[in-house]
């Protein structure tokens, strides 16, 4: 596609990364992925039965401010690139960087907008598309994307799984990090559908009562954390995909142990292991089905020697197998 016809505020620039040579024996991240116009990539070059993927930065943190949190996430993208780019690189699909839409101030509503108008175009010509967050207000921002292709308009049965410590279905004034998926569910509702939303690792004591019965008007299916075995987890995440065609996976990062992912706004006292967690992104892009990504709430002001942009990179890589 020609990826110079979308509207976004910072172009893409050249990754960097260790170079070990040139070539698929040597091929890392900063190397396979393409940053138009000018750049292009080895891998894109390459013949691949996978979907080509494409990904679009969300610099923002406005919602989590809103949220009374720790800001800093509009750095994640950034953080993200810089931690993927030294990644060996495995995979065969052609992997381009568009670049980031940057929510200036309280502009949050129009940047959501702006990046699902991105996210559509790029769907709707085949690309797997992914969010580099940004608070996780940039679920809207993806979820927007996702509702407005013509997959979904021609009655594709969308299911948004979300892989965090916290339902993030707050009726608040305006929106939030903690308020994308309730607006989903009324957006949904408002295109005469009813929004199908799972969440892997719910803790209980981080989300009151209240949100919990907003969980079960909505029919939300929710996993605890204390009961994210590999089984149970395995089996959660297969009932679900049973009921869907395309998948939106989120990755709010705070699901993870606050030791594996101390970069967050709200580090997880209990979290779930890292390896159940890939396993899921394991699963989920086995099933096919994969349709759209993101990861948010990385911030990396709070980071450990960028163990938490380390763990968002190395999901992200698995994710695009
Ligand atoms: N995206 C954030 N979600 C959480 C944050 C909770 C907290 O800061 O403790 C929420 O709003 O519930
Ligand atoms: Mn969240
Ligand atoms: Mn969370």
């Amino acid at each position: 596609m020609d990826f110079t016809s979308l509207t976004v505020d910072t172009p893409a620039s050249a990754w960097t990364g260790r170079n070990d040579g040139d070539g698929p024996a040597h091929r890392r991240w900063w190397q396979a992925v393409a940053t138009p116009p000018s750049g292009t990539s080895d891998a894109a070059a390459s013949p691949s039965s996978a979907a080509p993927a494409a990904l679009l930065g969300f610099r923002s943190d406005e919602g989590v401010r809103r949220n009374a949190g720790r800001v800093g996430a509009a750095a994640a993208p950034a953080a993200i690139r810089a931690a993927l780019g030294s990644l060996a690189f495995h995979g065969s699909r052609a992997v381009t960087d568009v670049g980031d839409v940057v929510v200036a101030g309280d502009a949050l509503e129009e940047g959501q907008a702006r990046a699902g108008r991105a996210l559509t175009a790029m769907l709707d010509a085949g690309q797997l598309t992914f969010v580099l967050g940004g608070g996780h207000e940039t679920a809207f921002a993806s979820y927007l994307g996702v509702a407005g292709t013509a997959a979904v308009a021609n009655g594709a049965r969308l299911g948004v799984l979300n892989l965090d410590a916290h339902f993030d279905l707050r009726d608040a004034p305006a929106p939030t990090s903690g308020t994308p998926f309730l607006q989903m569910a009324r957006a949904e509702a408002a295109a005469g559908r009813e929004l199908n939303y799972a969440v892997v690792g719910i803790s209980e004591p981080n989300n009151t009562r209240v949100l919990f019965d907003t969980a079960h008007e909505l029919d939300v299916k929710y996993l605890l954390d204390e009961d994210c075995s590999a089984e149970r987890t395995a089996a959660f995440v297969s009932s679900f995909l049973e009921t869907v065609d395309i998948v939106y996976l989120t990755i709010d990062l705070d699901v993870l142990p606050a030791s594996v992912a101390p970069g967050v706004s709200a580090p997880a006292a209990y979290g779930v292991p890292l390896p159940v967690i890939a396993a899921v992104c394991r699963q989920v892009a086995a099933s096919g089905k994969l349709f759209h990504f993101d990861v948010a709430e990385l911030n990396p002001e709070f980071d450990i020697d960028n163990r938490t942009a380390k763990v968002a990179a190395r999901l992200i890589d698995t994710l695009l197998r």
